[in-house]
């Protein structure tokens, strides 16, 4: 194989000292190591790590972390490189941290409903794990990411309107910073439900993307399982229809586990995907947790305000083959959509509104999308007030490429201005920098600012994302 080739002698040196720590196996330069951590699922491009290292345990995290500090070498954090905002991407000459080899399961406590995972462990794996406990993570973005990947970009998913988003998951989380310091982010062991102990170190590492240390463990909630699942699905007149019938939903407090929109090009992508035979029209994809009676008399509450929306009758997932079919339909929509136009890359908006702003977020997004020509699908979680607009582009088509990222920029400035932000869920990544600093202002992003220099004072946390340059 190719080894790379380094512009500068520092990285040669630094491979050296990273293969004593890791052993030779483990600090790797070859082309397919390094093409391997190139990219995430997103349409960003950049450049390839020079050295890859696979580090087995806390300490050698914070080893390699120390000597590229002292080598001044930049280092990316990759869990399971599922990301949609490029932020495993190299902009630079730089280290990746593949964590995947940490993949222990510790701590759990069943009475306290609470659980330790390294780096290495995704959602699925701890649920596989969990199975025969009662208990379950319901924290679900599709994509069977590292639960430390989602705390790092602040990930949610479809449970999210029940179950919370992965912040409000999370109890406690094992640190390391840029110059090899450890720390448990609420002390070490603590794992209670609240705290009101200083300042909250551990939700400043969610949603930080890599940018201020690794996230080595993470202390997660865990949740009962329902005695009682019920799956539908329901189409609707209008897209409005649709959106007002989960407004309603959340106004009536009705406990729903999951409430999702898929546009008529979502749903025409979905069947073809999916093998579904869903109606062509604006639908919600429904899940309703509880006791047999409790489901029952939500399902009986939210069929009402359908009804009254124009909804068709509830079409149910009966068997739990038919359910899961629905929900891997659902996180499938995006190589759904991308198989509309095979070859394309897929541009992933991520507003996040008020509900009550929800029907005029989506008519505006549409009218974008239409204005700049743009093949678009909507999937959204909206009892979060969260949707995507999943723009289909040729990346060799110039002008559709800066027509889908002005469309984008569009939807996301509208959804600012409507009180909501540019990403509920998949971070800022390369791409919403500049968005970023609309949605918080100058003085909130000095005070980011701040907070990144006392962290990383060298600058080499995953450099290039997240925090504009001022
Ligand atoms: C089909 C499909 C569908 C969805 C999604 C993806 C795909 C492909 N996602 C996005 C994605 O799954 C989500 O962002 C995950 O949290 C990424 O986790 P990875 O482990 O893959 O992180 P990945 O390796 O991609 O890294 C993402 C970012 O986190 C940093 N990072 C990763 N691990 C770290 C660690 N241990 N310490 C510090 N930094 C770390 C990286 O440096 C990078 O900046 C999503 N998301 C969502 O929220 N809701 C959704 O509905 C979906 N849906
Ligand atoms: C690309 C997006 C549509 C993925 C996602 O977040 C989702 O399916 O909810
Ligand atoms: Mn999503």
């Amino acid at each position: 194989f190719k080894r790379y080739k380094s512009i500068s002698p520092s990285i040669d040196k630094l491979h050296s000292e990273l293969s004593a720590i890791v052993g030779k196996k483990n600090a790797v330069s070859s082309l397919a190591a390094r093409e391997h951590h190139n990219h995430d699922e997103s349409h960003h491009t950049g450049g390839s790590p020079a050295i890859v290292v696979w580090p087995n345990s806390v300490q050698e995290v914070s080893e390699v972390a120390r000597a590229c500090y002292l080598n001044s070498v930049p280092m990316i954090p990759f869990g399971t490189g599922t990301g949609l905002e490029g932020g495993v991407i190299p902009k630079t000459e730089s280290v990746t941290v593949n964590l995947t080899n940490m993949d222990a399961i510790s701590d759990l406590n069943i009475e306290d409903f609470d659980v330790r995972v390294q780096p290495g462990v995704t959602r699925k794996a701890l649920n596989r794990e969990i199975r025969n406990t009662g208990l379950w993570f319901p924290v679900d973005p599709g994509a069977d990411a590292s639960i430390c990947g989602m705390v790092a970009t602040g990930a949610s998913g479809t449970n999210a309107v029940r179950y919370g988003t992965i912040k409000h998951n999370v109890l406690n989380l094992e640190v390391v910073l840029a110059d090899g310091t450890i720390l448990n982010t609420g002390g070490s062991k603590r794992r209670c439900r609240k705290s009101s102990a200083g300042y909250n170190l551990t939700e400043l590492f969610i949603g930080s993307e890599g940018t201020l240390g690794f996230i080595t463990s993470a202390t997660v909630r865990l949740h009962g399982m329902p005695e009682s699942t019920l799956s539908a699905v329901c189409s609707f007149p209008s897209v409005q229809d649709a959106v007002n019938t989960s407004i309603q939903v959340l106004q009536y407090s009705i406990p729903i586990a999951r409430i999702e929109f898929l546009d008529n090009v979502a749903i025409k992508a979905v069947n073809n995907f999916s093998k579904l035979e869903n109606k062509i029209a604006p639908t919600l994809f429904l899940e309703f947790h509880g006791s047999e009676a409790g489901a029952k008399e939500q399902v009986n509450q939210v069929a009402e305000i359908a009804a009254a929306n124009g909804g068709t009758q509830f079409k149910w997932a009966e068997t739990v083959e038919e359910r899961s079919k629905l929900w891997q339909a659902r996180h499938d929509t995006f190589y759904a959509l991308l198989a509309l136009k095979p070859g394309n890359k897929g541009y992933s908006t991520d507003v996040c509104v008020p509900i009550s702003q929800l029907p005029a977020a989506i008519e505006h997004s549409l009218s974008i999308v239409e204005k700049y020509g743009i093949l678009c699908g909507i999937a959204g979680h909206v009892g979060d007030g969260n949707y995507h607009c999943l723009l289909m582009l040729d990346s060799d088509n110039e002008s559709e490429v800066l027509r889908a990222k002005m469309a984008a920029e569009e939807i996301g400035r509208k959804a600012i201005f409507l009180g909501g932000s540019c990403t509920g869920e998949h971070g800022i990544g390369i791409g919403k920098r500049e968005l970023l600093k609309e949605e918080v202002g100058l003085e909130t992003l000095n005070v980011m600012k701040g907070i990144k220099n006392v962290l990383d004072p060298r600058n080499l946390m995953n450099p290039f994302k997240g925090l504009p340059e001022i």
